[in-house]
């Protein structure tokens, strides 16, 4: 690789630029003339509509109408490009390779948005989604092929260029001859973070690359190793769908499963970014309350992890344990198969004289199985009223009816939901396994079993249904009985994505292959390259959770500090002095990542007062922002800090396989700087030595 210092090649990168910046400022220029048009148009219109409305027939006014809406379409789709175009001044392109096809060289200028020069009827800037884009992200210099609407376009590359601009100047050029990135790569994971997650369409690796243009899995697992850029890319892979598939595709067919409102609102700037809107979003407590009619009360999983955290109850891990593997889900479907046969004994009756076979009433009632059991009972009756209506040519009368009604409702075992739910453990000879959670509530690992056994029996009702694609963070959090409600909730086609090292519940957890078990055809792929944190941070963690396949991106920064005080006191007065020091230096966040809620809130009330922007998150918190966050480990994941300091990493505090991947997810959160502080010994997972 070669930073491009030739002086001539620079200033006619900059006369280009010069003159792109003009041409895109002209076409503004061109297009705020034909809004101002528009909008005399549309007012005249209007004014037209107004006066002459008594002497316009009904038909002249629908025109009327239909043309002023036809206006003010065309006039939004102008505003829309305008904005597209204020955008890209600021930075209106980051590549450029030179295709040469035929004898015949082009550069291409690659950007986040596309720019065509009306004014001169050209493109000047593709859209990084474009087929021809993918070029820059899957080749060096050399021959080159790419995939276009029209089959496979042959050429060669014969120059590769990264730009990074700002305003009107070339900040950053760097010309690659043999790999796309490393130096502007570097360059980028070196900077301090954001108000929240960013683009990366400068940096795709290729690997990555081919993750987001994937276009054909039904549904794609990515399992990648912490900072792998999972999240990034799932974004970015949206981005592609909406640009790829507009036609049938829009922001409002996506919908994302996120682990908490926080790690939402801290992505929910990369959409807009690429220039697409931004897209639903929930979490698997609302989804299951929408399923459940809001109808039960049941606790968080954030719940579930702070009780197992602070009682160690090892019936409450069992329970969640049985409740998490394949095999309880095999069991859940074989006891609704059984309830469904058991639950309806039909007999002979009489109606009006005449005899409803109970061979009839089963198959009536079979064939109605996936309503909810009032409307079942609703349609048995109704179809028996019309057997009788036309095997016997009689109509019903209004107390023969409830006479029928009454006699099915008789043949149905009833028992409500809960009822049946907890007779499952009961069929399984495990009433153990059923347990209440605090104040009546159901607990959380008993939830989506309950769903997925109204699913089987009953029905549900979702506002999602329609939805076209379906992306999933932190899948490894989530069970097989949680993916079975998935699959038979969203047909759609899916991305999945999650590491099974960062599991913040081992006991309710799944891994790729379990998922791959429930949601078949599943197509899974790996990310082994870590880009968040620096070596010396990634090393550092994999002490914790040593995993043979990360690979670490060659950044170097400071090693991380594991500093013992005598007691707690000394401890937290450490932890304010490294939080002054944070306030005084060029980075932006600063994570002070705990185990427990209750271990968070006490550093929170020792540093409280004397910081600005100082922020304890909770279950509740639904907004990421710059400065001093503190907050567990659970609630950190999917998040990234400048610096993180994880306190009390004692002996006792860190000692189970759970509180050894809470602080792998708390170390993993660091970008440049990591410090660990105690009392007492520290937890034996940081003695391990990586061979
Ligand atoms: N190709 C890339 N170019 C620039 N930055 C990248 C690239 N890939 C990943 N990153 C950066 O690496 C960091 C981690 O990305 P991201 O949060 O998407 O990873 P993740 O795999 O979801 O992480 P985790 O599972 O640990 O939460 C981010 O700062 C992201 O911008």
């Amino acid at each position: 690789m070669t930073t491009s210092n030739d002086q001539p090649q620079r200033d006619a990168e900059q006369r280009h630029l010069h003159d792109i910046l003009q041409r895109i400022r002209a076409n503004i220029s061109e297009l705020d003339e034909r809004l101002t048009a528009y909008a005399d148009d549309i007012q005249s219109q209007k004014e037209y509509l107004w006066n002459s409305r008594d002497e316009m027939d009904h038909i002249e006014k629908i025109s009327a109408r239909e043309s002023i809406q036809q206006s003010v379409m065309t006039g939004d789709n102008a505003l829309t490009r305008r904005k597209r175009l204020e955008k890209l001044k600021d930075s209106p392109y980051f590549g450029r390779f030179d295709f040469t096809r035929h004898g015949s060289q082009e550069p291409i200028y690659i950007g986040v948005h596309h720019f065509r020069d009306d004014l001169a009827g050209q493109n000047r800037v593709y859209d990084w989604r474009a087929p021809i884009a993918s070029l820059f992200y899957d080749y060096e210099t050399g021959p080159a092929v790419y995939a276009s609407p029209e089959g496979n376009v042959a050429g060669e590359i014969t120059l590769k260029r990264q730009f990074r601009i700002k305003g009107s100047a070339i900040e950053l050029m760097i010309d690659s001859a043999v790999h796309v990135v490393d130096d502007v790569l570097q360059d980028e994971l070196s900077r301090a973070s954001d108000e929240g997650m960013k683009n990366i369409v400068a940096t795709i690796q290729r690997d990555q690359n081919a993750i987001i243009r994937n276009d054909e899995a039904n549904v794609l697992i990515i399992q990648g190793v912490a900072g792998s850029g999972k999240t990034s890319i799932a974004l970015h892979r949206i981005a592609y769908l909406l640009y790829r598939f507009k036609d049938t595709l829009s922001s409002e067919d996506i919908l994302i499963i996120s682990p908490n409102r926080v790690f939402a609102d801290y992505i929910s700037n990369v959409l807009p970014e690429l220039g697409e809107e931004t897209v639903n979003e929930i979490g698997m407590e609302d989804l299951a309350d929408e399923l459940l009619d809001g109808q039960y009360r049941f606790e968080t999983f954030f719940e579930q992890t702070t009780a197992l955290l602070e009682k160690n109850d090892e019936a409450m891990k069992a329970r969640l344990r049985f409740k998490a593997s394949t095999d309880f889900l095999a069991q859940l479907d074989q006891y609704a198969a059984h309830v469904e046969a058991n639950r309806f004994s039909a007999e002979d009756i009489w109606i009006a004289r005449r005899l409803v076979p109970a061979w009839l009433l089963e198959e009536v009632f079979r064939k109605h199985r996936h309503l909810p059991t009032n409307e079942r009972v609703k349609q048995v009756c109704w179809e028996i009223e019309r057997k009788i209506g036309n095997q016997y040519n009689y109509d019903l009368e209004r107390e023969e009816r409830n006479t029928l009604k009454a006699a099915v409702k008789n043949m149905l075992k009833q028992s409500t939901l809960r009822e049946t739910y907890k007779g499952f453990y009961q069929w399984l000879g495990q009433p153990e396994m059923f347990k209440t959670a605090s104040r009546g509530r159901l607990e959380y690992a008993d939830v989506f079993p309950l769903i997925y056994l109204k699913m089987r029996l009953e029905s549900v009702q979702s506002t999602w249904r329609n939805v076209k694609h379906l992306l999933i963070d932190e899948m490894q959090d989530y069970t097989p009985v949680q993916y079975a409600v998935i699959g038979r909730l969203f047909s759609c086609k899916k991305t999945i994505l999650g590491d099974a090292y960062q599991s913040v519940n081992p006991y309710s957890a799944s891994k790729a292959e379990e998922i791959r078990q429930v949601l078949r055809q599943a197509m899974c792929v790996t990310l082994n390259k870590s880009y968040r944190s620096s070596i010396e941070i990634t090393h550092f963690a994999q002490q914790i959770a040593y995993n043979p396949d990360l690979e670490a991106i060659e950044r170097h920064g400071e090693p991380p500090s594991v500093k013992r005080y005598a007691n707690r006191q000394a401890e937290l007065a450490a932890i304010a002095d490294m939080a002054r020091a944070f306030t005084k230096s060029d980075h932006n966040t600063l994570g002070i990542v705990c185990k427990t809620q209750k271990q968070a809130r006490k550093v929170f009330d020792a540093l409280n007062g004397e910081f600005d922007r100082l922020q304890l998150l909770s279950e509740q918190s639904a907004a990421f922002g710059q400065g001093i966050i503190i907050c567990t480990a659970h609630m950190a994941k999917g998040l990234e800090f400048d610096r993180v300091i994880v306190p009390d990493v004692s002996e006792k505090n860190y000692a189970t396989d759970m509180e050894r991947n809470l602080l792998y997810v708390a170390c993993t959160r660091a970008m440049h700087r990591l410090d660990l502080t105690h009392t007492g010994l520290p937890t034996a997972f940081l003695a391990r030595e990586i061979a």
